[in-house]
């Protein structure tokens, strides 16, 4: 990852929220693939919650930086678990989903490591880490820089009968 990008990505209250991506990466329409359902995290691409730009890597990883404003708070001027729990939601769920499995999550194990400040622009990375039938592993992180925020596993489950693997 180049240093300069991720110095950009973890400037502290941004004049500007700079939702760009990594070099190599390329912008990933979630909607397309799975429809205009996902508002409850990604839809408000202007708002005091959650803003979001979904991307993939060249080997097909799904990534997303986002950006947590004041209607995301939980302890003082930090981000409240339930929006870390809902980005690992929306993000692990849409990773299984962009490696062609149809899925819901069936369970989401969710470590805070660090408290995570509000304004400021973080990623998330995602990977399908094993497939056993109908059960989809994937892994995620929220990290800006060497700090890791949090950590989750998520277990997806495909769901008879939507198109997909
Ligand atoms: C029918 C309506 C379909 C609607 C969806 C249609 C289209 C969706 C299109 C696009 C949008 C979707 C997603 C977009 C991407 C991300 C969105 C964010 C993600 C979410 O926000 S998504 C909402 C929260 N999510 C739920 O609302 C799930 C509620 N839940 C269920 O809907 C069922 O619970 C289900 C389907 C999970 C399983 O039910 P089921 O009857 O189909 O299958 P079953 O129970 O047999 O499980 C099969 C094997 O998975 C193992 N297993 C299951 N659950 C487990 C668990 N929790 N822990 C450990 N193992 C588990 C079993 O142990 C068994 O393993 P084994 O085969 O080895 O015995």
């Amino acid at each position: 990852m180049p240093t300069s990008t991720v110095l950009k990505a973890c400037d502290e209250m941004q004049p500007e929220i700079d939702l760009s991506g990594e070099a190599g990466w390329t912008p990933f329409d979630a909607p397309a693939l799975v429809g205009d359902s996902l508002r409850f995290v990604s839809g408000d691409r202007s708002g005091d919650r959650f803003r979001a730009r979904y991307y993939r890597d060249a080997d097909n990883h799904l990534h997303a930086r986002f950006w947590l404003g004041p209607e995301a708070e939980g302890p003082p001027g930090h981000a409240h678990g339930g929006a870390v729990a809902a980005i690992m939601d929306e993000a692990l769920g849409l990773a299984g989903w962009a490696e062609g499995y149809s899925i819901v999550v069936g369970n989401l194990n969710v470590s805070f490591r660090n408290m995570l400040p509000l304004g400021r622009v973080i990623t998330v990375e995602s990977r399908v880490v094993s497939v056993e039938g109908r059960k989809i592993m994937v892994h995620g992180r929220i990290f800006c820089g060497d700090t890791t925020y949090a950590e989750a596993q998520c277990l997806c489950i495909t769901i008879p009968g939507i198109p997909g693997k």
